[in-house]
């Protein structure tokens, strides 16, 4: 266990965040018992985790729709942690999950996005939770996440890794990209992976309460308590949910900065399959 900073510890290669942190639950995750019906959202942090986790609760309880209970987006599907359910989200790379999910049984949905929104909307992040490593300026921050220094490590080795070991889980890959773009149909490829069947109806529902704006303006899904209880002058005003849209990166990186990243991505990312979606006009 390294100690590296104020708010990350790095266990094993891989940076976690300090505020939390049970490294005795981390020493023995290997041997977390898995379940056959448990399904695993496996997120790198801001590629869409709460939304995943919103999709799963309104596919698995209608009751999270009905909002009968009062509870948070993330409490039906926790960041593994005990086991109070069958459904979790995780940050973790692929060598550090449960054993047992290499049974292949257990189901795991990996959430994507492109790295430039990604890097972008964490450098906000890093601003409204203070428990994070802030920098001024995106360049900064930059070179933080370039470096791997932030709270899930480096994002090309996070996707590139869990997609080169994708023959060890049973396993289904989903671009937030997509899910922007044609929400039902994800939804439909997740239900089938899942193997679950909704009628019309219910998957209307589903979509409708997963949608930005429903989610946006909805505390639980905002973590607004957790944020709200940050010191005073800690917090930096607004909703967890921020834009939720394809390109942002755009109005934030400069023509160099960009410049820049392309050319690591390119060197880093040679090779690699799966296709990425910068821009919201893209097809
Ligand atoms: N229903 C939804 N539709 C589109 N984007 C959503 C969404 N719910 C959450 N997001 C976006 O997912 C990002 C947070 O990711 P995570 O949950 O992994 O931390 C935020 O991006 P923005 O900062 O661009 O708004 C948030 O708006
Ligand atoms: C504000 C609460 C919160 C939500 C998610 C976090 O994790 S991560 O940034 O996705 O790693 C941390 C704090």
């Amino acid at each position: 266990m390294e100690d590296t900073g104020r708010h990350l510890l790095k266990f094993k290669g891989y940076y976690f965040k300090r505020v939390g942190l049970d490294v005795d639950f981390l020493e023995n995750l290997d041997d977390f018992e898995i379940r056959d019906d448990d399904v695993f959202i496996i997120t790198y942090p801001k590629s869409g985790t709460i939304w995943s986790q919103q999709l799963l609760s309104l596919i698995y309880f209608e009751e999270h729709g009905k909002r009968t209970e009062n509870l948070e987006t993330v409490d039906p599907v926790p960041f593994l942690d005990a086991r109070p359910s069958h459904l979790f989200s995780t940050h973790l790379p692929h060598y550090l999950v449960p054993r047992g999910l290499k049974n292949k049984k257990a189901k795991v949905i990996y959430i994507y996005r492109n790295p430039k929104d990604v890097m972008c909307l964490y450098f906000h992040f890093s601003h409204k939770w203070a428990e994070n490593e802030a920098k001024t300026t995106i360049e900064e921050f930059m070179e933080l996440f370039l470096e791997g220094k932030v709270t899930g490590s480096l994002w090309f080795d996070h996707i590139k890794s869990w997609y080169e070991h994708r023959s060890h889980f049973n396993i289904h890959f989903m671009m937030y990209e997509d899910m922007k773009k044609d929400l039902i149909n994800s939804v439909l490829k997740v239900c089938r992976f899942l193997g679950k069947e909704l009628n019309e109806e219910v998957l209307d529902a589903v979509v409708r309460q997963a949608t930005f704006q429903n989610m946006k303006y909805d505390p639980l899904a905002n973590y607004e308590s957790i944020l709200n209880s940050q010191p005073e002058g800690k917090r930096k005003e607004g909703p967890f949910l921020r834009k939720g849209t394809i390109g942002d990166w755009k109005n934030h990186m400069t023509v160099e900065q960009n410049e820049r990243f392309d050319k690591i991505f390119q060197i880093k990312m040679k090779d690699f399959p799966l296709e990425f979606i910068w821009d919201i006009n893209e097809e």
